[in-house]
């Protein structure tokens, strides 16, 4: 099959790699729609071909994938008993995953061929108007796919990293729907509406039906979300590009063992004096 970035992409729909009021016009709307809810699908960003070559490929390294599983709130903190039973930093759910490491996605191949494809990196970072934004230097890490079946997920939590960018390569056979309330902790925690959420009485949750080929940009520091569970025997895989606000930094020893599975020596060489906790979690 052919694996240039140009056959993967919808190139017609989405001209990312060429300057002009077409591909304004798809980064207007993306910035509108990130202000507006901290949130932009690019539906049908991969052709065919790409979601079949994605799929494919995502397929072909999926026992690689490193199985983690833990209990936590939606704040990634522990839990703290002075506070009262029914408070929402007391709520734990599991969350359990497997992430293929980014070193099983070869140069040449499908996934590395869409991020690698010319104006891929920038037209994110105009989309997302950030102005410190560099791929992230982890060899096992820049690009993974993410991959969840029945009985495994992510549950409602607000994101450590300010933005997400993610790439639907399968669906689950149901379920998977990704779920967020816009903004929720824009201006305070809002511990109140994000009780409402966890026990399912909220009016302010937005449902998102993601397919193969959708591009996802997401601001999820503010914007209580989960996947919500899936069902059957299919797995889920979306692809999740990372990017950070300065060069050359990977993942701290610990959080990249607790990941994947391994380290490599670059991992032990860099921790000195770079931040340690740019993940995509
Ligand atoms: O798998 C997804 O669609 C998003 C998962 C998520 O929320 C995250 O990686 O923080
Ligand atoms: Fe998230």
């Amino acid at each position: 099959m052919d694996h240039s970035g140009a056959s993967l992409i919808n190139l017609t729909r989405y001209p990312i790699h060429k300057k002009g009021s077409e591909r304004d016009a798809v980064l207007k709307s993306a910035r509108e729609n990130l202000d507006r809810d901290g949130c932009a699908v690019l539906k049908g960003f991969l052709t065919q071909d790409g979601i079949a070559a994605l799929t494919a490929e995502a397929e072909s390294v999926a026992e690689n994938g490193h199985k983690s599983f833990n209990r936590t709130n939606a704040y990634f903190t522990k839990d703290d008993p002075s506070l009262p039973a029914d408070d929402p930093r007391r709520q734990f759910f599991d969350r359990s995953n497997a992430f293929i490491p980014a070193d099983n996605f070869r140069k040449d191949g499908a996934l590395r061929s869409v991020h690698d494809f010319d104006g891929f990196d920038a037209f994110i970072q105009d989309c997302l108007q950030e102005e410190k934004f560099y791929r992230y230097a982890d060899p096992l890490a820049d690009v993974i796919v993410n991959m969840a079946s029945e009985g495994n997920g992510f549950p409602w939590h607000f994101d450590t990293n300010n933005f997400t960018v993610t790439l639907a390569i399968q669906n689950a056979d149901a379920g998977g729907a990704f779920e967020y309330a816009p903004g929720i902790r824009e201006g305070d925690e809002n511990f109140d509406e994000v009780k409402h959420v966890l026990d399912g009485t909220s009016d302010k949750v937005t449902t998102l039906e993601l397919e193969p080929g959708d591009l996802q940009l997401f601001r999820g520091r503010y914007s209580l979300h989960r996947v919500a569970p899936l069902r059957g025997d299919r797995p889920r895989y979306v692809a999740i590009f990372s990017y950070v606000e300065e060069p050359g930094m990977v993942g701290s020893p610990e959080r990249t063992e607790q990941l994947y599975g391994r380290t490599l020596p670059i991992h032990w060489e860099r921790q000195a004096g770079h931040r340690a906790d740019a993940f995509i979690d």
